[in-house]
C-alpha cells in the first residue's frame, strides 16, 4: 500500500509520523526481529515489530494493538526505552522503542512475515535503516564490540 503524502510544517520540515515499536526480549536475552511484509515499503527488511499510532492512541495502546494484530500476542508491561526520528524518502518517522519482557499467547505471523530471535551480531539481513541504532544500543548495553549486523 502506498503511504500517504507526508504533511509539512511551516518550517518546511515534514511532520513526523509516530510509530510504536516493541523490542521483545526473552529470558535468554534474545530479541525478536520480524521481516516487513510484502506490499509495504522496505518489504523483506528486518525490523522490530510495531506500527503507526492511530488517532487518539498512546504509544503503549498502539503497541498492544499492533503486536496483537501482527503477531497474535498480548503483551505485558511496556517499558519506554528510546525515541528516534528517521527521515526516509517515504516519510519522516518518530520511532518510540519500548522494551517488553512478558507476553501471552503463541506467535502467529498474521501478515505472512517471518520472525527470528536474535543476539548480537544478528544473523538476518537486510536490516531496516531505522532499526540499526537499536542494535548499537544493545551493543553498548551488553559490552558487545564489532559489527552488529551484515552490511547491505
Ligand atoms: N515497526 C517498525 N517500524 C520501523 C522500525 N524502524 C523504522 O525505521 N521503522 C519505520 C518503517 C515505517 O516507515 C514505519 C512503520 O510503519 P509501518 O508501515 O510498518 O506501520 P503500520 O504497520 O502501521 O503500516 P500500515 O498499517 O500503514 O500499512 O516506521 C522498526 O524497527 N520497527
Amino acid at each position: 500500500m502506498p503511504e500517504e503524502a507526508p504533511a509539512q510544517q511551516a518550517s518546511g520540515e515534514r511532520v513526523p509520523v509516530d510509530v510504536a515499536v516493541g523490542v521483545l526480549i526473552d529470558g535468554g536475552g534474545r530479541f525478536l526481529l520480524t521481516s516487513r511484509p510484502e506490499g509495504k515499503v522496505y518489504a523483506g527488511y528486518w525490523e522490530f515489530p510495531g506500527g503507526k499510532l492511530e488517532a487518539g492512541e498512546s504509544v503503549e495502546q498502539a503497541l498492544r494493538r499492533e503486536l496483537h494484530e501482527e503477531l497474535g500476542i498480548t503483551i505485558g508491561a511496556v517499558q519506554p526505552w528510546r525515541i528516534e526520528v528517521v527521515d526516509y524518502a517515504h516519510a519522516r518517522v518518530r520511532l518510540h522503542f519500548c522494551k517488553v519482557f512478558a507476553w501471552d499467547g503463541a506467535f502467529e505471523m498474521r501478515e505472512a512475515q517471518q520472525m527470528a530471535w536474535n543476539t548480537l551480531p544478528v544473523d538476518v539481513s537486510p536490516v531496516l535503516p531505522g532499526t540499526v541504532p537499536v542494535l548499537r544500543w544493545f551493543a553498548e548495553e551488553r559490552g558487545f564490540s564489532g559489527p552488529t549486523h551484515a552490511a547491505t
